[in-house]
């Protein structure tokens, strides 16, 4: 047993580091400032998620414990979101409204320094960057159950902005309403992508329930506030903003649920030593001509972790081809493959390269 001056001692132990710690962060904090010095002045420069990738893998790689990786990764998100925002104070417009999956994962990426701005669309998330009036935007663009969402890879082929970083969150849906009892539910309202996810579960525990599609999770939960006799299908920050309460927690179908979303800025990332590249082409209606384009892929010996064919929109039955494959743009095998695609594809747009994600499990 600690008697009372043990205790005393220990919280006097933990003060002192306190004070060291609060010295250290300014100390960084001034470097931070100095850092910004050098940078150009435009203010899309200062956020550099290259940068930001290294420091947490080398913290992550470098922690003793018992803090838990979650939160030193947590405790630097903030570290480096209030040093960024000395440098420069950044605006990101998100897919709204308050309180989405997207709102989570970009406060999860830029930290509570930074100034969220929510957006009624992916194109006007994109457009607000296009304008300038914010410096990146955040937009959902693949579910590990669902599939891609098909919007944002058509904004990214019209936009010139460029794919800065990825973030990737555990999703988590929670059945709430006002009241939180099963047995008053009559409609259950969500994204058509969260009634998908939890198809399994509402078949099986709300079957003679109606469904009604609506365009944001965070929507339904606002939409649920107003009715006793509905339930949302949210997040927990979702329903907590508009006072619902959970009915049952955790109803996915799939406990592995991951979304990946996208910053989207006028910069180009930097490598960082682990990236990713997004492409997107097209070809022509000859024989093997997918196959010609994807055996330079394995000729520069490139690993791709994902393939999407989207409808061109400009002649019937043309196709988009949306890859990732792992590398940055100007790793020397990533530029010679780029450069061989190209020739033979009628149309090539690199979206853009960025460090690979670190998951996160803050969506659950
Ligand atoms: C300090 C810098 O600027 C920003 C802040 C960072 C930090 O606080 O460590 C890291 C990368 C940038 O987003 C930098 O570019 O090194």
């Amino acid at each position: 047993m600690t008697t009372g001056k043990e205790l005393d001692n220990l919280r006097q132990s933990i003060d002192a580091i306190d004070d060291q710690l609060l010295a250290l962060l300014n100390q960084r904090a001034e470097l931070a400032i100095q850092v910004g010095k050098y940078k150009s002045g435009n203010p899309s420069e200062f956020y550099v998620p290259s940068r930001e990738k290294q420091i947490y893998t080398r913290l992550l790689r470098e922690n003793p414990g018992p803090v838990p990786d979650e939160a030193v990764r947590a405790i630097f998100r903030e570290v480096i979101s209030a040093c960024l925002n000395l440098e420069q104070p950044l605006t990101i417009a998100y897919l709204g409204p308050e309180a989405t999956f997207t709102h989570i994962a970009s406060m999860e990426h830029f930290g509570q320094s930074a100034r969220y701005q929510p957006s009624p669309s992916i194109r006007d998330v994109f457009s607000e960057v296009e304008r300038g009036r914010v410096h990146y935007g955040v937009a959902p663009i693949e579910n590990s159950t669902e599939g891609v969402v098909n919007y944002t890879l058509d904004c990214l082929v019209d936009s010139d902005l460029s794919i800065c970083a990825e973030i990737e969150l555990g999703i988590t849906h929670h059945l709430m309403s006002l009241s939180g009892k099963i047995e008053s539910i009559r409609r259950v309202y969500s994204h058509p992508h969260a009634i998908a996810q939890c198809r399994q579960w509402l078949d099986l525990n709300l079957p003679e329930v109606e469904l009604v599609d609506i365009t944001s999770t965070a929507r339904a939960a606002e939409i649920v506030s107003h009715d006793e006799t509905s339930a949302a299908i949210c997040s927990e920050l979702a329903g907590k903003l508009y006072s619902l309460v959970p009915v049952v927690r955790k109803i996915e179908d799939k406990t592995n649920n991951f979304t990946r979303f996208i910053v989207v800025g006028n910069t180009r990332t930097k490598k960082s030593g682990n990236d990713k590249t997004s492409v997107v082409f097209s070809l022509s209606h000859a024989v093997g001509s997918l196959y010609h384009a994807l055996e330079v892929i394995s000729r520069f010996d490139i690993n791709m972790t994902k393939i999407e064919s989207r409808p061109s929109k400009m002649k019937a039955w043309e196709y988009l081809f949306h890859i990732d494959i792992e590398g940055h743009c100007d790793d020397e095998n990533v530029s010679q493959a780029l450069d061989l695609l190209g020739q033979r594809s009628l149309f090539l747009k690199v979206l853009g390269s960025y460090p690979k994600s670190i998951p996160s499990r803050k969506g659950e």
